[in-house]
């Protein structure tokens, strides 16, 4: 029997829903995207995890499928600057941590390492960065040979349950090409799209919606309703009047300014990470596209005006910002308190959004998108199914919450109000009890949030080491042990790095090639 589900928004989440869904049930599930001409989109959103390759592959899309469409670029890291103090940086990578002894090679850092830079000294992936070069050869092989890259599997598309390897990098697009393509993608294979404005919901006597009302089309009714309408929350927290759970007591930055700054990139070249600059009141973004840069702002609106912000910004990028127009964003930062009420799930910014830093607001989308259909509701309306989807999509942003406060209270950086009430700011009881842990051995599988929510301990060591401001030791274990294998390791990574960096070509030659 077939089954219906309307869509409200054509941003990144309408369109991954609409094109996910229709990847998974085909013709057994009818699908409309209803999205409004006159409220646009949020136009930001370009940074991804690895993880995202697993919706591509669901959807059987390649590299050189999308890539091109979207200005597509390789992400391998992040690269964190100025958080520790003015003129540091230091990277969180898409790269496992290396094991000695049953030792993390970053716990045996801390003992053998020479102070200073624990990323380059444990990882390959920094020297990538800093070298800008891609991650693949101009024959398309990856730099790292662990992975079954043979594309004939046709009936086995990976989900985000399935990842037990570390994929070597994620992607950069163009926010509004890559909703264009799928949603291109979406309406070939049969979903419908309507271009009008759902001026009012229609509720039964239980809160269960019975339609939505459009200007120009009528009544849309369906099984199931997706709420994408954004920030918004037109469904799920105006006509359901769902509550809304703020995370502003740990997490104030609630506004944003963005800018597109073109830039030739063939000259510049493509550094393959995103870099997060912190500021006087938050941190700046830059997002090397092919074509361009995307860079923004995001700010405590309590620390720093508008105006302040977009001017800081403007200094940022200097004399290529002259004549663009600004996009100046309010965030609502914290999650919906349940994403999926009666017949209504909210997915993207209209369930819930944690704020840009380490660029979680896809991975959250593409997860929801993942539990809806390990969850579908049949006709029956099982509301097990319900609030199993519930449980797993508050876990898995409550766990990005905590990662992403963890910046903040890790930053040795405290030369203002902003960065010292950072510090103040609330913190969940389990994550206060994780931060004295974690001064005594750094983050390990004991020690991080225990639900999924795709950082693994290796990120939590990362900031811990990289930010500066947890006093830290190493364990005393370490000072009995042989340090042999540990140095030898060090030296491999360093021997490693330095062939891969004379052998790879740049981002911008494996990018010109992939077209
Ligand atoms: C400053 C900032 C930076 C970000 N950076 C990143 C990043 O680097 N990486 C990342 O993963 N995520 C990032 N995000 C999050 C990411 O942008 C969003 O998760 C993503 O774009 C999804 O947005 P959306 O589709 O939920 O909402 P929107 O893009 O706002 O789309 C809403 C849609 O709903 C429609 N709509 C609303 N009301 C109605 C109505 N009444 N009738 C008809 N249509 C309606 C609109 O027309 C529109 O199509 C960022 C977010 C912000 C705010
Ligand atoms: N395991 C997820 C999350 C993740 C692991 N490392 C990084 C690094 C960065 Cl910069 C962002 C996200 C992640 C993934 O692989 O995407």
């Amino acid at each position: 029997m077939t089954q219906s589900v309307v869509i409200l928004g054509g941003g990144t989440a309408g369109w991954m829903t609409a094109s996910y869904l229709r990847a998974a049930f085909a013709d057994s599930v009818d699908v409309t995207v209803v999205e409004s001409r006159r409220i646009g989109t949020i136009g930001v959103g370009e940074a991804t995890f690895s993880t995202v390759r697993h919706f591509f592959d669901y959807l059987g899309l390649s590299e050189a499928d999308w890539m091109p469409e979207c200005n597509g670029t390789y992400k391998l890291a992040v690269r964190l600057e100025n958080w520790r103090a003015p003129g540091t940086y230091f990277y969180h990578p898409f790269e496992r941590m290396r094991v000695v002894d049953g030792v993390p090679l970053t716990d045996w850092w801390q003992k053998v390492g020479e102070a200073g830079h624990f990323d380059r000294d444990c990882f390959l992936i920094p020297w990538l960065c800093d070298a800008k070069a891609s991650p693949r050869y101009l024959d398309h092989r990856l730099f790292e040979q662990d992975f079954d890259e043979t594309p004939d599997r046709p009936l086995y598309r990976t989900t985000l349950a399935e990842q037990n390897t570390q994929f070597p990098y994620a992607y950069h697009f163009d926010a509004s090409l890559l909703a264009d393509f799928l949603c291109r993608y979406a309406v070939r294979r049969g979903v419908h799209r309507i271009i009008d404005d759902v001026v009012d919901v229609r509720l039964d006597e239980q809160g269960w919606i019975e339609g939505l009302v459009t200007r120009e089309h009528g009544e849309l009714t369906a099984d199931l309703y997706v709420d994408c309408s954004g920030f918004r929350s037109r469904l799920l927290g105006d006509a359901l009047d769902e509550p809304f759970v703020s995370f502003k007591d740990a997490l104030p930055n609630d506004r944003a300014v963005a800018l597109r700054v073109p830039v030739d990139t063939a000259v510049q070249g493509i550094r393959p990470c995103t870099t997060a600059t912190a500021q006087d009141a938050g941190w700046i973004w830059t997002i090397p596209l092919y074509d361009r840069v995307g860079t923004g702002y995001v700010y405590a609106g309590d620390y720093c005006e508008p105006e302040e912000a977009e001017r800081v910004l403007r200094d940022f990028v200097g004399p290529a910002a002259a004549d663009l127009e600004a996009n100046h964003i309010r965030m609502r930062i914290g999650r919906s308190h349940r994403a999926w009420v009666n017949n209504c799930v909210g997915i993207g910014l209209a369930a819930g959004f944690v704020e840009p830093l380490q660029s979680t607001g896809i991975f959250l989308i593409q997860h929801a998108i993942e539990q809806l259909v390990r969850y579908f509701p049949g006709t029956n309306r099982d509301p097990v199914l319900r609030d199993t989807y519930n449980l797993s999509t508050a876990r898995a942003i409550e766990g990005v919450r905590e990662f992403l406060i963890l910046h903040y209270r890790g930053a040795a950086r405290a030369d203002n109000d902003y960065w010292r009430d950072a510090k103040k700011g609330a913190v969940p009881h389990d994550m206060a009890v994780r931060l004295e842990q974690w001064q005594s051995k750094l983050p390990d599988n004991d020690t991080t949030y225990p639900y999924y929510h795709a950082f693994e301990p290796y990120s939590y060591v990362c900031m811990a080491l990289g930010l500066g401001g947890i006093p830290l030791r190493y364990p005393p274990a370490l000072d009995l042990v042989d340090t042999r294998a540990a140095r030898a390791e060090l030296t491999r990574v360093r021997e490693q790095a330095r062939k891969l960096v004379d052998t790879l070509p740049s981002q911008v030659e494996y990018l010109a090639r992939l077209r």
